[in-house]
């Protein structure tokens, strides 16, 4: 098991990938969660308190899975191994997953974010491919360990010699693990596995209080002085921002329960939640790229030229500190597997027993592990989870995996109205089925059926769809306010070094509508009208390297590449975008709506089902009741249009073309 740890950062640094099990394995006990002690609880008495009671959002999903501590000595006795980078463990990790026990990954890479190595993206998307040929994704049940109640009464009187048996044992249950046993330990082992585990930790939590202590004073950097009028500036940041979202009404019939009380009972109040109050305190507005004044709110986050340095490392806090309550939870009872490859993504490592953000600042990355803060750079995250030996790493975004069969997006209004005004279109059958909102622990969602549920290996494509990524307001506020973005230059940088112009090197920053306008351009948004985003294979290996794809040909080798030449594939492709090019034809909502930044999601598996839906409305506006959109014409500005329709038309030729090749090769 800790060499499947092992392996899940390790496969990381290398392949791309994420293998956030831990998080599984939490999740499964109950256990999932990080608590936001904050300056404001501490000192190391309330830390100690908080860190034996998780937060109940963050396990909600696993709560009706699992019950009780079953497996929990087993995991946390082997905890001191999660991240051991030596190579007899790489090789270890390597050995495992070829023997079929290893984790199935969660979410999108993090690599394209935090890696600064410069890939050739056509060699990548080759090489991946062919991998993924290799890889095929074994049962979950392989998670499984033996349930591990935990032993009452006993003590250990060496805690050194106990703490050696408990490595021992670690890798005696590892090498049963390898042999594809079952690991089976008597109740003397799993005593002393769980005595072990509480010294360790005791341990971990005086040296972690040494640290806190030691960082108290770079903790406060930039926020003492005027801390509390700050806190209430963000109080009622908070307050009024919950005000401004007004609820939506019932879904469209009647059995779709949106869950409005829950938003009386206190959701407007200032302070909504026991955790996120704690962290809201220490924040101001948030960043949820995918509400309609998110952008806004992001740009503010890593906006260079406003306010003082106390004002952005706020902000960051904020930032972080939201995108963490949207991650992603993933049990290992998940009936399919489930990955958000486009959208919004952050980078977070974090252990159940620690506060741990990590976030971006111009110099690099900044991490702040419960009071503690470090600075480093991209390169440096492996060094710091060698450093700490105690975080995981996975991804986080707008969407995450719900029960019975649906997803759950953060919420945002201008996206729930455009799903509603779906439900009754005749692009109906062409979107996931929206289920109306709900909101839990102060947190509103969209509730969507999940596309890859019933799908056995999905393989999943992220096209986003139109000429341009921005809307015209962009423009607008881009000229009026120019936000500075680094974190937009460092993405740039990492695909194209010589893409940013001098000053904007210099400054190290772009604005927003600088990287989106590059975006387009670079890849084949601007010039056939749609792009790939993203790319999960059968055996959920991500590729995300599609920034420079951009020509017809590049294009049409991925989607041979994606569907493994499979002729009957891309003709269900085909003629399932043939179909949506008909109901676009009727469809009013069509008529009337500014498509941006909208993606098709191709879906299909190993049983040859396959299938297109339209996702993502989070930038998709009415048009102004004076235009009449075509859709299928360049955009210039101030004509609005979109260039679905020529994006919709290139995919269908390219799939053709597609078809073509791959019927001449068998
Ligand atoms: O795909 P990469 O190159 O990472 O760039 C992303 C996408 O363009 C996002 O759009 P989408 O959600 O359509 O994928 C956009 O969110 P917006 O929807 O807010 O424009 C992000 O802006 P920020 O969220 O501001 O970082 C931007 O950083
Ligand atoms: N209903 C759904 N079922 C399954 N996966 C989904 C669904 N909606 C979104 N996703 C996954 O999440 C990703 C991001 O979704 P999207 O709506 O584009 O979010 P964002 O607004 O953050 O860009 C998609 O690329 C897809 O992989």
């Amino acid at each position: 098991m800790s060499s499947i740890y092992s392996s899940v950062i390790f496969r990381y640094g290398l392949s791309n990938f994420v293998y956030p099990i831990r998080f599984s394995s939490r999740a499964q006990n109950n256990k999932t969660g990080v608590l936001s002690i904050s300056e404001e609880n501490f000192p190391p008495s309330g830390f100690m308190k908080d860190l034996d009671s998780p937060p109940g959002r963050m396990s909600t999903l696993s709560e009706k899975r699992n019950n009780g501590s079953d497996g929990e000595s087993m995991r946390d006795a082997i905890e001191e191994r999660i991240f051991d980078f030596s190579p007899s463990s790489i090789n270890q990790s390597n050995h495992i997953k070829k023997t079929g026990f290893r984790a199935r990954p969660k979410l999108a890479s993090a690599h394209a974010v935090l890696s600064s190595k410069l890939e050739d993206p056509v060699n990548m998307q080759t090489n991946a491919y062919e991998e993924a040929e290799d890889m095929k994704p074994e049962p979950l049940e392989h998670f499984c360990m033996d349930p591990l109640p935990i032993p009452a009464g006993e003590t250990t009187k060496d805690k050194d010699i106990e703490e050696q048996k408990v490595k021992e044992r670690v890798t005696a249950s590892e090498n049963l693990v390898e042999e594809g046993s079952k690991v089976v330990l008597n109740a003397a082992t799993r005593k002393s596995l769980w005595r072990s585990k509480i010294e360790l930790r005791e341990r971990l939590k005086e040296g972690m209080r040494g640290r806190l202590e030691a960082s108290l004073e770079s903790i406060d950097e930039g926020n003492e002085g005027d801390f509390s009028n700050k806190r209430l500036h963000r109080k009622k940041s908070w307050g009024s921002r919950q005000r401004n979202t007004q609820p939506l009404g019932s879904s469209r019939d009647g059995e779709h329960y949106v869950e409005e009380s829950m938003e009386k009972d206190g959701e407007e109040e200032l302070v909504p939640h026991p955790v996120l109050s704690r962290v809201l305190f220490h924040s101001s507005t948030s960043s949820s790229s995918s509400f309609n004044n998110s952008s806004a709110e992001s740009d503010e986050v890593f906006s260079e030229n406003e306010d003082t340095v106390a004002r952005r490392q706020t902000m960051r806090k904020c930032r972080s500190w939201r995108t963490f309550l949207t991650m992603m939870q993933w049990s290992k009872c998940t009936p399919s597997s489930w990955i958000q490859l486009a959208g919004h993504q952050g980078i977070q490592d974090f252990d159940p027993d620690h506060t741990f953000t990590f976030y971006q600042n111009p110099s690099g990355y900044r991490c702040k592990i419960d009071l503690c803060i470090y600075f480093v750079s991209a390169l440096s995250v492996s060094s710091i989870l060698k450093t700490e030996n105690e975080f995981c790493m996975f991804c986080l975004g707008n969407v995450r995996l719900s029960e019975g069969g649906e997803v759950l997006k953060r919420f945002c209004e201008v996206e729930a109205i455009c799903l509603q005004a779906l439900m009754s279109d005749a692009l109906c059958q062409f979107v996931p089925h929206y289920f109306g909102h709900i909101s839990q622990d102060g947190e509103r969602y969209i509730r969507l059926k999940d596309l890859l549920s019933g799908l056995k290996n999905p393989v999943i494509m992220d096209c986003k769809m139109g000429v341009r990524t921005y809307q015209e307001e962009e423009i607008i506020k881009a000229r009026s306010n120019a936000s500075i973005r680094s974190d937009m230059y460092q993405k740039m940088v990492k695909v194209d070094p010589a893409a940013p112009t001098a000053e904007e090197h210099a400054q190290k920053g772009v604005t927003k509508l600088r990287y989106l306008q590059w975006r387009d351009d670079s890849s084949s948004t601007s010039s056939l009208g749609f792009r790939i985003e993203g790319i999960v294979m059968g055996n959920g290996k991500v590729l995300r390297e599609f920034y420079k794809t951009r020509t017809e040909a590049q294009v049409t080798e991925t989607l041979l590449n994606f569907t493994r030449r499979q002729v009957h594939i891309l003709e269900a492709y085909e003629s399932r975008l043939q179909a949506l090019n008909e109901a676009l034809k009727e469809s009013s909502f069509f008529n009337r709506h500014e498509i941006i930044g909208s993606s098709l999601l191709f879906v299909h598996d190993c049983s040859s089902k396959a299938n297109i839906w339209m996702i993502d409305f989070g930038k998709t506006i009415p048009t102004p009741v004076d235009v009449q959109l075509r859709h299928d014409v360049p955009w210039v500005e101030g004509n609005r249009e979109d260039g679905y329709l020529i994006g919709l038309t290139s995919l269908i030729t390219l799939l053709g073309e597609a078809i073509k090749q791959a019927g001449e090769q068998s």
